[in-house]
Parts: C-alpha cells; structure tokens; sequence
C-alpha cells in the first residue's frame, strides 16, 4: 500500500463515529479546550468553551512558560490524565481528533490500526493549533495503540514543529505499557528536550473495559500524576 492512501474499510458512514457517541456523554465540554477547526488543513485557536480557572483554582501557565496540553483519546482515560496536569499547571487543551472518525467496533478499529501502521499511514486531522511557537511546553499524551503511538498522533507530530520546547509524554494503556510510543515521539522530535514520561494503566476496551480512571482509581492516578510533575519540575 502506498504511504498515506488511507487504508480501505468495509463499515458503513453509518458505522463510523466519535468517541462521544462511542461512550454517550459530551467530553470536554467546559475543560478549556483549544479548539477550532473549521477546516481539514488549517485550525483557529479559539476558547471554544468557557474555561473553568475563573471558577476553580486552575493555574495559569506564565507568559515565560505557555503550556500546551495536546492529548488523543478514545475512551478518556489519557483525557482524565490531561485533565489533571491542567489542573496542576494550567494551560490550554488541545484534543487530537482525527478527520475521518475511527470505527466505534472495536475489531474494526484494531484492524484498521494495524493496517495504518503497517502502511505507515497517518491519518489527516480535523485542526492542528495554529500557534505551536506560542508554546514553550508541550504535554503529549496518547493511550497505548498496538504498542506504539496512535496514528494521528504521529500526524501531529509531523505537522507540528516542537523543536526547542519542552516535550513531555504521558500515556494511558490496558496493562502492556506504552510499547514504542515515547520513544517515537524522541525520535520524532530531535530538537525538543523531552522529558520524562508519566504512563499508567488505564482502561482495556478490548475487555469491555472503558473508562477506567475514575472515582478512587481517579484519586489514585492524580497522586502519581502530582508526583511525577513534582519530579520533572514543571
Ligand atoms: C485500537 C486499540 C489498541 C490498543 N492497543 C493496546 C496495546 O497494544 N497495549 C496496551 O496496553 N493497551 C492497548 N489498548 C488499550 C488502551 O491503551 C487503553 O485502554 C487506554 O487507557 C485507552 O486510553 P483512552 O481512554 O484515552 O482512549 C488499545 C486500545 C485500542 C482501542
């Protein structure tokens, strides 16, 4: 297959849906979002939703020190994770959303993973953030996808140029750990200082498992997140 021909799929448009309707709730509403992609190929940074710091204790990140949050997430395990670090260093979200949504069948979707990895294919995304060079620290987190980063997120990594900031990886996975992923974001970022990565156990869909980082594995995730920030010093 050639590199970049997406990959061919037998489910219907019907079949093929977000992971809000995968999971049946309205995500990221309220989380402070860096949304805006109005187009395939370009992306408006806008407050798509009204952030929560006026209301809660959220940090704001410094001029000298603008955080970016960029996570892909289908379940939202690695999305609760991005919640955290907002809610400890502040700065802005960006979900990672691909242009054309991933099959909500599990199978389908392992299937089509495999193809895209085998092809070296990554997938064009709804939006990519505008102002990347507005940032000096980027947070990049994506689940475990057979054992490696998740397509679009080495989309991002392509259409974006992180070099010169702080990169620091963090991951969700069913239990196998996170594979080839934060090595792949070093290579993939020659220029960045990339940091220690955070990585925990998150949900195992394969198993009915979705959300898992919730209630006290939710308390239990934000300690080891608070400890690892604490470490890295960010
Ligand atoms: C297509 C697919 C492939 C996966 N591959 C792996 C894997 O190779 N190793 C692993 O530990 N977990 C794997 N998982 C489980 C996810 O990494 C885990 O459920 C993660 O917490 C999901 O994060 P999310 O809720 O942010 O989407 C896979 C999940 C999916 C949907």
């Amino acid at each position: 297959m050639r590199e970049n021909t997406p990959p061919t799929s037998d489910e219907s448009e019907n079949d093929r849906t977000s992971r809000r309707n995968l999971l049946g709730a309205a995500a990221v509403a309220g989380s402070g979002l860096l949304a805006g992609c109005l187009d395939g190929s370009s992306s408006e940074t806008e407050e798509q939703n009204t952030p929560p710091q006026s209301e809660d204790e959220t940090p704001q990140s410094t001029d000298e020190n603008r955080v970016l949050i960029v996570f892909f997430s289908r379940t939202e395990n690695t999305q609760a994770v991005a919640e955290m670090i907002r809610e400890e260093v502040g700065g802005e979200l960006f979900e990672v959303l691909p242009a054309e949504p991933y099959p909500v069948d599990y199978d389908t979707l392992v299937s089509q993973v495999d193809e895209e990895n085998e092809a070296g294919y990554t997938p064009p995304l709804q939006c990519l953030v505008e102002d990347i060079g507005a940032y000096d620290t980027v947070f990049f987190g994506a689940p475990t996808w057979d054992m490696q980063l998740p397509p679009p997120m080495k989309t991002f990594l392509r259409e974006h140029d992180l070099g010169g900031k702080n990169v620091v990886p963090f991951n969700t996975n069913g239990g196998y750990g996170v594979g080839s992923s934060f090595q792949t974001i070093e290579d993939r970022c020659p220029n960045a200082d990339v940091r220690e990565g955070f990585s925990t156990r998150g949900g195992l869909e394969r198993d009915g498992v979705y959300l898992a980082i919730k209630e006290d594995r939710r308390e239990e995730v934000r300690a080891e997140v608070t400890d690892w920030l604490q470490r890295i010093r960010i």
